[in-house]
Order: C-alpha cells, then structure tokens, then sequence
C-alpha cells in the first residue's frame, strides 16, 4: 500500500508518470487532488499552458519514491514539445470524462501518440475515466471502458477529482503496477551515467527500458 512518510531518507527510486488526454477532463484537477487534496473551484481553473509538474513522494512496501507527475495540455495548440514529454517515463496516465464521449473516442489518437513517442513495451499504461460525480450526464458506462481498457491492455479505473473518489487508487495502483516491473527503473538507477563503464558494459541508451 501506498502512504505518505518523512523517516526514510533514502529514494529507492525516482519514477516518472505522465498525464495525457483531451483538454478539459481534469487532468490538472486529478494532479491537485492526489498531491493536494484539493479541488478548484470551475472559475479558478484555467487550462495548462505546454507543461506543468509536481514532485510528491510515496512509500511503497517500506520503501520511499520520489514520483514526478507531469501534467501535459490538452489543448492541440500547447503540444510543440510532445516528444520531450515521453523522454524516461515509467507511467501514463491516459484521462478521458465519462459524460464527454469525445474525450473517450480520441483515447485512440492518445495512444497513438503515446506509441509514437514511447517505444517500451514496458512503459505502464492506466486508462482513467474521471468526473464520475456526474453521474446524470455519464455517457460512458464503466463496461464500455473496461472492454477498451481490455483490448488496449491497460489498467483502468474509474474516478473524481472532485469528490477524490479512486483518485488515490488509481495513482497507487499505477506506480504499484511500475515498482512491480524491475525493467523500467532498476536498470537505470544501477547506472545513472555510463562515462565510466566497461567497454563490454551495455550502453545506457541499450540497456534501459524506459522510453
Ligand atoms: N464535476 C467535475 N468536474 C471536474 C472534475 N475534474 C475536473 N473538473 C472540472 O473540469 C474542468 C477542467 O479541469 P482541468 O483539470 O483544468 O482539465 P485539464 O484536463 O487539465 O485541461 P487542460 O489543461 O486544458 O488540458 C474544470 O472546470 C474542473 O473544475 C471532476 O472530477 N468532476
């Protein structure tokens, strides 16, 4: 289980998990609620310009991770830098809203634009369907998504940042679901540089999983 603690001094490891999705499904609204514990108010959000990130730290099995979230635009406009942001990560995050069935339907194009940029098999990926507060408007049932998140592969949950239902869960689960996959940061962090290795030594670039 995850928790938050300050007595460990030592990070087993620093993970990287990413935020992708379309503009509006709260993608900075799910950051602030898991690193915060807060929700904005509709009129005192505004949408993320490029790329915005929060360090938070995580114990998992007695063990303490430094996670960097980063929350990407949603908005076509703000994503020049797309590339750079898929650069060492270990998670993705891909958001939609279950009463938006556009920002269900272009899950498609996230993918596609996470295998484009992240070649890892590894790489763990985690479908989110947020906004599960609205239940009135929900256009998307919880089946519908898990038979996508079936055939794509990936985990899924359900959740909102607004009520902090699953929110927890599913970031726990996500990093859970890395910490279990030695290949997407154990290497790495055996050898943070590779000035100094042997000439038979593997590569940084060969040997790591990470996109
Ligand atoms: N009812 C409800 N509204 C939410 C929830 N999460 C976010 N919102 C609202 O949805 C709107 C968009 O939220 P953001 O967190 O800015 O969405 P985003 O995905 O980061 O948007 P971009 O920065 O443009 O990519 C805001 O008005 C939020 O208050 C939720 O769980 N329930």
């Amino acid at each position: 289980m995850a928790g938050t603690i300050g007595t460990i001094d030592e990070y087993h490891a620093t993970l990287k998990i990413l935020l992708i999705g379309n503009s509006n499904v709260g993608k900075s609204s799910l950051l602030l609620r898991f690193t915060e514990d807060t929700f904005l108010p509709k009129d005192d959000v505004s949408a993320t310009i490029g790329v915005d990130f929060k360090v938070v730290d995580t114990v998992i099995n007695g063990k303490r991770y430094k996670l960097t979230i980063w929350d990407t635009a949603g908005q076509e406009r703000f994503r020049t830098l797309t590339s750079s942001y898929y650069r060492g990560v270990q998670g993705v995050i891909l958001v939609y809203d279950v009463s938006k069935r556009e920002s269900f339907d272009q899950l498609d194009s996230w993918f596609g634009e996470l295998n484009t940029y992240c070649s890892s098999k590894d790489v763990v990926k985690m479908i989110v369907g947020n906004k599960v507060d609205k239940e009135h408007s929900r256009v998307i049932s919880r089946k519908e998504a898990e038979a996508y998140a079936r055939k794509m592969q990936t985990l899924f949950i359900e959740c909102s940042a607004k009520t902090r239902i699953g929110v927890k869960e599913a970031f726990d689960e996500l990093v859970e679901k890395i910490i279990e996959t030695p290949s997407l940061w154990q290497k790495k962090e055996k050898q943070p540089d590779n000035i100094n290795l042997p000439r038979s030594a593997p590569t940084k670039q060969e040997n790591s999983a990470c996109c």
